[in-house]
This record gives structure tokens, sequence and C-alpha cells, in this order.
């Protein structure tokens, strides 16, 4: 597809369907290839939208609203940002052959539902997951449990991320409240929870999975170096690139990604969730865009992970080798307030090699991601010490 100018009626146009802060870098890095972004939220002001040609605030779970948004905007690429959006639409625009949604509608679909994606990696491809179920009622969840998931569990709704709705159960006390908890936490009530036995990990990684076109112009896949990070009520607090990882291990990781974003197709770069111990590989789940851990490819890669996704959908050349150790560290709100102000980044940039890129959420609230700092070092440990030190010295207040 050839790229025009901006604003003019021959430029590429994409439509980014969530406009936070993944989607804020993945607009800038489109910009840069001289792509025209209209973003796209549930509220005014969201990061993406401050650095877009355009932007419209729409309920994005509802189909009529996305489809006469569509009709209006007329882009050549759909960007889903996040999940909660009304996949149903995109499908039938994809049907009419003039937009690309990225990387495809069926990709958005299945793994917008954790149902979805299971179906395909444990029982089609017969990747190694955790022991799971899917439950609709409590007495399904307990049957469920008993009958072999056993404690401790992991009891989600199908639909969510960064951690909403989710509890780890270490007692059969504990069910019900995470049944309810899962019931009430979830983007939209599909009426059923998935179960999941726990998995020992010694650590876990996103590997980023590149599907771009190579100098051919075939189809291949690329990965970046494993990204460990760590988790707190299922989301992410910080992340860093390389994990150290045995041959094996690493070899089971790429293949594992491999078969399942080959499963879901299309052209763009996938953050594909693994647990590892030892030599053993279980896949957790992927999600088919720029993921929140990748967000230190920003200080460790050439092409960070916004460029590669912008780079592969336009089919262009990627790369996806690290360039430097780094870590990345969030920036929680700590309060929940509006129109806030930012303390501490003189003491946060003293410190060397740092960086920190504040999202501009327009409202705070105590758990919610406002910012991150990034940082490189010479190891692992420096860069992950540097990193939380200048998170750490950044405070959110009214
Ligand atoms: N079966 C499991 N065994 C061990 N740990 C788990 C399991 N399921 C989830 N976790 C922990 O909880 C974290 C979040 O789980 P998961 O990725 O399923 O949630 P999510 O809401 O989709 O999060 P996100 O959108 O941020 O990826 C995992 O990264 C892991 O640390
Ligand atoms: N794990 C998924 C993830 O990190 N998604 C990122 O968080 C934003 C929502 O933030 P908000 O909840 O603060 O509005 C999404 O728009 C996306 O950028
Ligand atoms: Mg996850």
């Amino acid at each position: 597809m050839k790229i025009g100018t901006p604003d003019t009626a021959s430029a590429t146009k994409a439509l980014l369907l969530g406009s936070g802060e993944l989607g804020k870098e993945i607009a800038i890095s489109l910009q840069r290839y001289g792509v025209e972004v209209i973003a796209v939220d549930r509220y005014a002001g969201a990061p993406a939208m401050q650095v877009a040609h355009r932007r419209h605030v729409i309920d994005m779970t509802d189909a009529a609203a996305v489809k006469a948004l569509i009709a209006l905007e007329r882009p050549h690429f759909i960007v889903p940002e996040l999940e909660a959006i009304a996949t149903d639409a995109l499908a039938e625009i994809e049907r009419t052959g003039q937009t690309t949604v990225v990387p495809n509608a069926r990709a958005i679909q299945l793994t917008m539902n954790r149902e979805g994606i299971r179906q395909l990696a444990a029982e089609e491809l017969g990747l190694p997951t955790s022991r799971y179920a899917f439950a609709e009622s409590f007495d399904q969840l307990q049957a469920a449990v008993n009958a072999g998931i056993g404690y401790p569990c992991f009891v989600k709704p199908t639909m969510s991320s960064s951690g909403k709705g989710q509890s780890m159960v270490k007692s059969a006390d504990q069910l019900q409240a995470a049944w309810d908890y899962a019931k009430a936490g979830g983007r939209t009530d599909t009426g059923k929870v998935i179960v999941e036995a726990k998995i020992d990990f010694d650590f876990e990684i996103t590997l980023l999975t590149v599907r771009a076109l190579d100098a051919e112009g075939q189809v291949r896949t690329y990965f970046c170096e494993p990204i460990g990070h760590r988790q707190e009520h299922g989301d992410y607090r910080e992340s860093w690139q390389p994990q150290a990882m045995s041959e094996n291990a690493i070899a089971l990781a790429q293949q594992i990604a491999g078969k399942v974003t080959d499963a879901l197709g299309g052209l763009g770069l996938f953050g594909v969730e693994l647990f590892v111990a030892g030599d053993q590989v279980w896949f957790s789940e992927v999600s088919p865009r720029p993921h929140d851990t990748g967000m230190v490819t920003m200080a460790s890669q050439r092409q960070s992970e916004f460029d590669l996704h912008a780079r592969a959908i336009l089919g262009l050349p990627v790369n996806t080798a690290l360039d430097r150790t780094a870590a990345s560290a969030v920036i929680l709100g700590g309060i929940d307030a509006k129109a806030v102000s930012y303390d501490g980044l003189e003491r946060a940039l003293a410190i060397p090699d740092t960086d920190v890129r504040l999202f501009g959420k327009p409202e705070a609230f105590a758990a919610r991601r406002m910012g991150v700092a990034l940082a490189s070092g010479d190891t692992v440990e420096a860069a992950r010490a540097k990193a939380l030190q200048a998170a750490a010295a950044v405070s959110v207040r009214q």
C-alpha cells in the first residue's frame, strides 16, 4: 500500500480502537511512517488522543457505534488496542475487504475471550497449559476444583485484562468470594469464569513475536529476546529484557509462540505470555497487539514493540534485535483524583540511564497505571534497581 501524506485524501489512515498508553506509542510509531491516526476510546483526553490527528469518544462495545465511526472515517487499518470492543462489528467490516483489521478479526475475537484462546491453544494445537475448566455457576466451579483442578487455583472472568476480577484461591473457604469477584469484575458478564490450576513457575515471560514480511514479501515470524516480569494482583509492576533462560526453554517458548501466532495469522506483533520452570514451558495467554510488559522495549530495542507493530502492519521490514539490557517499572496513581500533577521527576531523572514516560491520563485511580520508568544497565539487576528507584521517586498529586 502506498503511504500518503497525512490529512490528504490519499493518506493511509489507521483507526486505533483504544487510546491508552500502548495506543499512544502505536500512534506515534505509525505517524513516523506517514500514517494518519484517528484515536478512539470511551473517555476524552485518553493518552493516544493527545497525539493523534483526530479523536472520537464512543462506546467501543456498541457494534452500531463502531460501524458508524468506521463508515465515517473509512480507515485502511483498524488497530485494536484493548479487548473491550464489539468484535462482531470488526468481523463484518473485515468481510467488506476495504479495511484490514489488525492482525485479523478472528484473532481479535479468539483472544478477547479466555475460552476462545484456550480452545485454540490447548485443545486444537495441543500446547501445554495449566489444567483448567469453565464454570457457569458456583456449583460447577466447586465441582471442577474438586474434580481435579485443586488448590491453589486462579479464578478469572472469561473476559477481562490487567488482573481485573481475578483472584488466587488457596482453600475451599475462599472459593465463593472468588466466584463473586469474578462475576462482578469481568468486562462483560459472559456468565462464565475460568478456573486454572496454579503453575509453580520459576519465572514468567512475555515473548514478543512479530509476523512481518521479509525481503521476499513472505510472512515470517521474528522473536524478540524474552521479557521477564513481575505481577501483583494480576497486573504488571516491572519488566526486564533479556530474561535468562535455558536453551531448551527458549527453543520451546519460541515453538509455542510460533504455533499460536501462526494459528492466529495476519501481520503484527503479539505478546505471548508463558510460564517457565526449568526446561518446561506453559502457554498462558496472548495479546494480538503490543503488551504492557513490552514497554521495556522503548529502552532496550532499536525498534520498540510499537515500532515493530507499525512496521509489520505496513508491510515494512522489522528487526527485533536487543540493543541493551533494560527494565521498566510502573508508576501507579496512588490516589483517586482528577487533573493531577506529578512530583519527583527531577529526582527520577537524576538517576543515570533513566527515562520517564507519563501517559497523561486525565484521571488517576489508586491502582491505575499513570506512567512508567525506564532504565538501562550493565545487568538486569542494575537496570531493575534504577527503574524501580526512578518509579518510586515520582508521585501523583492533586
Ligand atoms: N494458572 C496460573 N498459574 C500461576 N500464575 C498465574 C496463573 N494465572 C495467572 N497467574 C498470574 O497472574 C497474572 C495475570 O494473569 P493473566 O495474564 O491471565 O491475567 P490478565 O487479566 O489477562 O492480565 P493482563 O491483561 O495484564 O495480561 C499472570 O501473569 C501470573 O503472574
Ligand atoms: N494489560 C492491558 C493493558 O495494559 N492495556 C493498556 O492499558 C490501557 C487502559 O488503561 P486504563 O485502565 O488505565 O484506562 C489500555 O488502553 C492499554 O493501553
Ligand atoms: Mg496476562
